[in-house]
């Protein structure tokens, strides 16, 4: 049986790169960003993200995190321009988060952490499926979206209320007419570089597209992400928090700003 990873001492992010050697590669994820060390690259285009509810399916409790998963056999949820060409479809959505508010995120600024990052994943249509695109370099497209305290989010408080049914690792249940772009703050100006997974397998396989500004969630709100569980029904329950990888070296890779 495959060592379970996870985020507990014993299997959390120190541990993976024995199971997964490129823990230690060239193009891993999360980083710090420092903004003083971005060049802001003119020809960068603005984000184009057109999401259509009607592909999103359920919501899922996968252990590590929840996901939000979409249908992804038509163009109608995609990602086009920005740092990438040709045309990357939505497979789902998931978040990162701390067990208190100082920390959470996966990317952190200029060594400030979120409570919280949400992750919308796109793959690459170029290839046939998913699957294949996340071994390839330009397989993967992931915006990153920082949640900071603040008024509560109304959006995000529709799947927040859907968690009374996926509590417990492997319980899911049907999510439908979600528009994920009401999770996406007013200006999209962002951050990118290339990167990878940060969760196991860690495939270098992502550009990374990190808005800059971010969006609100309240205390409560956050307070509802930790009553989710790492642990499956009938185990002795684990709270779902601090569900992030740290920083990960930069090993000279160029991180580009799309804004001056
Ligand atoms: N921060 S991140 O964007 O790197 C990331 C995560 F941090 C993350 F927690 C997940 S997860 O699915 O919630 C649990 C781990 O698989 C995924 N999920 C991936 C995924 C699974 C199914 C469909 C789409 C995306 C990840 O599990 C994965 C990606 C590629 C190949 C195998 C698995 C993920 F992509
Ligand atoms: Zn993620």
């Amino acid at each position: 049986m495959a060592h379970a990873w996870g985020y507990a001492a014993n299997n959390g992010p120190d541990k993976w790169v024995s199971n997964f050697p490129i823990a230690d590669g060239p193009r891993q994820s999360p980083i710090d960003i420092l903004p003083g060390g971005a060049s802001y690259d003119s020809g960068l285009k603005p984000l184009r993200l057109k999401y259509d509810p009607s592909n999103c399916l359920e919501i899922l409790n996968n252990g590590h995190s929840f996901q939000v998963t979409f249908a992804d056999d038509s163009d109608s949820s995609t990602l086009k321009e920005g740092p990438i060409s040709g045309v990357y479809r939505l497979k789902q959505f998931h978040f990162h988060w701390g067990a208190s508010d100082d920390k959470g995120s996966e990317h952190t600024v200029a060594g400030t952490k979120y409570p919280a990052e949400l992750h919308l994943v796109h793959w690459n249509t170029k290839y046939p499926s998913f699957g294949e695109a996340a071994s390839k370099p330009d397989g993967l497209a992931v915006v990153g979206v920082f949640l900071k305290i603040g008024d509560a989010n109304a959006s995000l408080q529709k799947v927040l209320d859907a968690f009374n049914d996926i509590r417990a690792k492997g319980k899911q249940t049907s999510f439908a007419g979600f528009d994920p772009s009401t999770l996406l703050p007013g200006c999209l100006d962002y951050w990118t570089y290339d990167g990878s997974l940060t969760t196991p397998p860690l495939l270098e396989s992502v550009t990374w597209i990190v808005c800059k500004e971010p969006i609100s969630v309240s205390c409560e709100q956050m307070a509802k992400f930790r009553s989710l569980l790492f642990s499956a029904e009938g185990e002795p329950e684990c709270c779902m928090v601090d569900n992030y990888r740290p920083p990960q070296p930069l090993k000279g890779r160029p991180v580009r700003a799309s804004f001056q």
